[in-house]
This record gives structure tokens, sequence and C-alpha cells, in this order.
């Protein structure tokens, strides 16, 4: 039997991934009722926070809403996953993009440069909370202004952390990873399937 989860999550990636390792999910997404702030309000980072401090707690917080969305629709106990992702060059944290202005700001600072990914993964069931961390590099080649302003008009870097997709065009400019490709693009599907394992949800 394929393992279940409800995935709290907007990203077409994340589900993509969960489908590569076969498991099964249920999408979990607030709806009007459920009032929740605007999810970027909680991705503020804090005086000094590191990037592993910063993409774990944002995690804590998108599996505290999941939780509070279960137990509205009465399914309290139920499996259920979410995760962030962060970009961090030297002490910066690259979040997603807000404007294609920042989009080729963020692909200037990573251009000719070696930075981290890194995802967090949280898993509820029952009473059990399960969380991983998986940490990649990424260098990146030099990039042209011309060659950033191609891939910022191509609208790929928005909604991504780094304004990049390791899955998409970018791919071009990326000369070394070390760690976990699908950690990069947004969910580490080893380090996912061992909280599976770990919660007894069978894989
Ligand atoms: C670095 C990188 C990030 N990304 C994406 C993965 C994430 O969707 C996004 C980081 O934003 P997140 O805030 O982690 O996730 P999200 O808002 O897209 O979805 P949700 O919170 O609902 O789960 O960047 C890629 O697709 N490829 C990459 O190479």
């Amino acid at each position: 039997m394929e393992p279940f989860v409800y995935l709290a999550s907007q990203s077409p990636r994340r589900r993509q991934l969960l489908e590569q390792i076969g498991v099964r999910y249920t999408l979990l997404l607030a709806n009007s009722e459920d009032h929740e702030p605007d999810p970027e309000a909680l991705e503020t980072v804090l005086p000094r926070e590191s990037a592993s401090d910063y993409v774990q707690r944002v995690t804590g917080l998108k599996l505290d809403a999941a939780l509070a969305r279960l137990e509205r629709r009465g399914l309290e106990g139920a499996p259920v996953l979410c995760s962030d992702t962060t970009v961090s060059l030297g002490r910066r944290i690259l979040g997603k993009p807000e404007s294609t202005r920042e989009a080729g700001e963020m692909l200037r600072a990573l251009s000719g440069k070696t930075h981290r990914v890194l995802t967090a993964v949280a898993l509820h069931t029952g009473r059990k909370r399960l969380t991983t961390l998986s940490v990649s590099q990424v260098q990146f080649a030099d990039m042209t202004d011309a060659q950033i302003a191609a891939y910022v008009a191509s609208g790929e870097p928005m909604g991504k952390a780094g304004a990049y997709g390791v899955q998409g065009h970018a791919a071009a400019y990326i000369a070394k990873i070390s760690g976990s490709y699908s950690g990069i693009m947004g969910l580490p599907v080893f380090e996912t399937a061992n909280l599976l394992r770990a919660a007894g949800l069978v894989l």
C-alpha cells in the first residue's frame, strides 16, 4: 500500500517530487474560511537569524498552520507534510523575488559564485512531529547581464527562492551541485522518504 499524506503546499514541484517516490497525497490548502494571514507574512527573516534557523522556523510555522486546518476539517492526527526552501549566499538569505528587478539583482549576486540551498521538511502524524533539513551547494557559472535579462524575461525566476529553478533553463548556468537535486527543487526525496519511514508510514 502506498503511503498517504496531506500535503500543505502550493508548490507544483513538491507534488511532482512526492509522486516520484510513490506517495499519495491530498492537498491541504488554506481557504478563505481559514482566515490565515498572507503566507508571505510568515517569511520574514528575524534580525541575525541564520539561514538554517530561518528555514526550519518557517517550516514549523507552515506546519502549525496546516495542523490548524486539519483540526478545522475534523482530521486531527492525519499525516501532514510541509516544507520550505531558501537560498543563502554568504550571510544573505534570498527568498522568492518580489519583482523582476529583484530577480535580476539576485541572479547578479549568484553569478560566478557558490551558494547554499536549504530545504526543511516537517511531518506530523498522530502526536509525532518529525523534521529534517537538507543542505546543498550550488555553483553558478558567470552570467552576463544579457543572459540574466533573458532569463528574467522568461518568467522562470518568479516564485522560486534565489530567483532560479535548477530544473529549468537555469541548469544551463549551473556548473556543479553537491547535495540533493530534489532538495534544491523544493523537496529532498530521500530525506522525505526517511521521515515517512520513521513515522511508520510504510515506504
Ligand atoms: C532553488 C530553487 C527553488 N525552487 C522553488 C521551490 C519552492 O517552490 C520555492 C521556494 O518557496 P517556498 O516558500 O519554499 O515554497 P512555496 O511558497 O513555493 O510553496 P509552499 O510554501 O506552499 O510549499 O522555490 C525551485 O523550484 N527550484 C530551485 O532550483
